[in-house]
């Protein structure tokens, strides 16, 4: 996109920012309510829990905290960009293209509920729904009518996209940029408690889609992976989890199931990283003995995940739910 069409973008969303900000605060809050039901519905049905809280993940974690000062939203994070084309289409966002159908039907009901919000909330909601902790936020975000360019989210493997020769530096450089310590970082990685891998989506596993090429924990259409234990369709078989009960929001990540379960679990070297360096290690450790522990810094780490680069415009300075 030429400078003078970007700078267009960011005029007409101050005018729709302008327009959002007239929006009554209660009926905001209301759709909201009303949206998280909806979208607990869709869960139960769906079990898309995983891929609901990687999108909201990689709308917010472009964020470059060194960018703060510029106009909005040059910092980028969790400002509804990654619902745009030229954003999914980045290699990190593989697949999400999914996640973004699912939640179009919804966001039609609820006009006003912007799409950074939709996806913030559908990423908590998921969590929640999925036996994690509450996520208390604020909500009345504007969208970014650009979406971001290429970078800033961690790689798997290497070679990593910093230049950075191990994971450990590369995870503290990528998440230093959005302003996260070490803690912060180990609690947040939590989140591959839940959820899988796909050959045909980051291609870190030869498992793919359909139930003959998934594990014995992904390759069964109805199997019991659930935090409440209710049985049925997981959805779409396939691709390797990191934990057995991948549809349970619990601290299992940090159980280290792949000792035992080798060939049916996945583990990335920024996985390993989390054990083995000296920095992560002690709070891998905690968070593996005390789930409180894991939650209570979890739900502080995704609350400000949710909330990096965010421009809030509805109530004063947005509405907490
Ligand atoms: C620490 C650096 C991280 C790396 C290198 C990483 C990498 C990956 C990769 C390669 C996948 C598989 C994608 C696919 O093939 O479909 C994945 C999935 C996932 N990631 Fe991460 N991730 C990281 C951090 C995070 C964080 C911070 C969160 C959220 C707080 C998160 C949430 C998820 C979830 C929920 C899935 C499962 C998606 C699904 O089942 O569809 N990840 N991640
Ligand atoms: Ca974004």
């Amino acid at each position: 996109m030429s400078a003078a069409r970007r700078v267009d973008a960011v005029a007409n969303h101050l005018h729709a920012a302008a327009s959002v900000n007239a929006v009554d605060a209660a009926a905001y809050a209301s759709d909201l309510r009303a949206m998280k039901m909806d979208i607990e519905r869709f869960l139960d049905e769906s079990n898309a829990n995983p891929i609901m809280v990687r999108l909201a993940w990689h709308d917010a974690g472009t964020y470059d905290a060194s960018k703060a000062h510029m106009p909005w939203p040059r910092a980028q994070g969790a400002n509804g960009s990654i619902r745009h084309e030229s954003e999914l289409a980045h290699g990190a966002n593989a697949g999400l293209v999914k996640a973004i159908g699912y939640l179009r039907p919804l966001k039609e009901k609820y006009a006003r509920v912007s799409w950074a919000d939709a996806i913030q909330l559908a990423g908590a909601t998921a969590i929640e729904h999925a036996g994690g902790p509450r996520i208390p936020m604020r909500y009345g975000r504007a969208d970014a009518e650009v979406g971001a360019m290429e970078g800033n989210l961690p790689d798997a493997e290497a070679p990593f996209g910093d230049g950075a020769s191990d994971a450990a530096t590369h995870l503290r450089n990528v998440f230093g940029r959005m302003g996260f310590n070490d803690r912060e970082i180990v609690a947040l990685s939590g989140a591959h408690t839940i959820g899988r891998a796909f050959k045909e989506r980051s291609g870190t596993t030869n498992h793919g889609y359909g139930a003959k090429n998934g594990t014995k924990f992904t390759g069964c259409p109805y199997m019991n992976a659930r935090a409440d234990g209710k049985e049925g369709s997981i959805g779409m078989p396939g691709g390797a989890s990191w934990t057995r009960r991948w549809l349970a929001f619990d601290n299992s990540y940090f159980h280290r199931e792949k000792l035992t379960d080798e060939k049916d679990l996945i583990w990335l070297s920024t996985d390993d990283a989390l054990v083995t360096d000296p920095g992560f290690a002690p709070h891998f450790k905690r968070y593996a003995h005390d789930q409180n522990a894991f939650f209570y810094d979890f739900s502080a780490a995704f609350a400000k995940l949710s909330e990096l680069g965010s421009r809030f415009v509805v109530g004063a300075s947005g509405i907490v739910l």
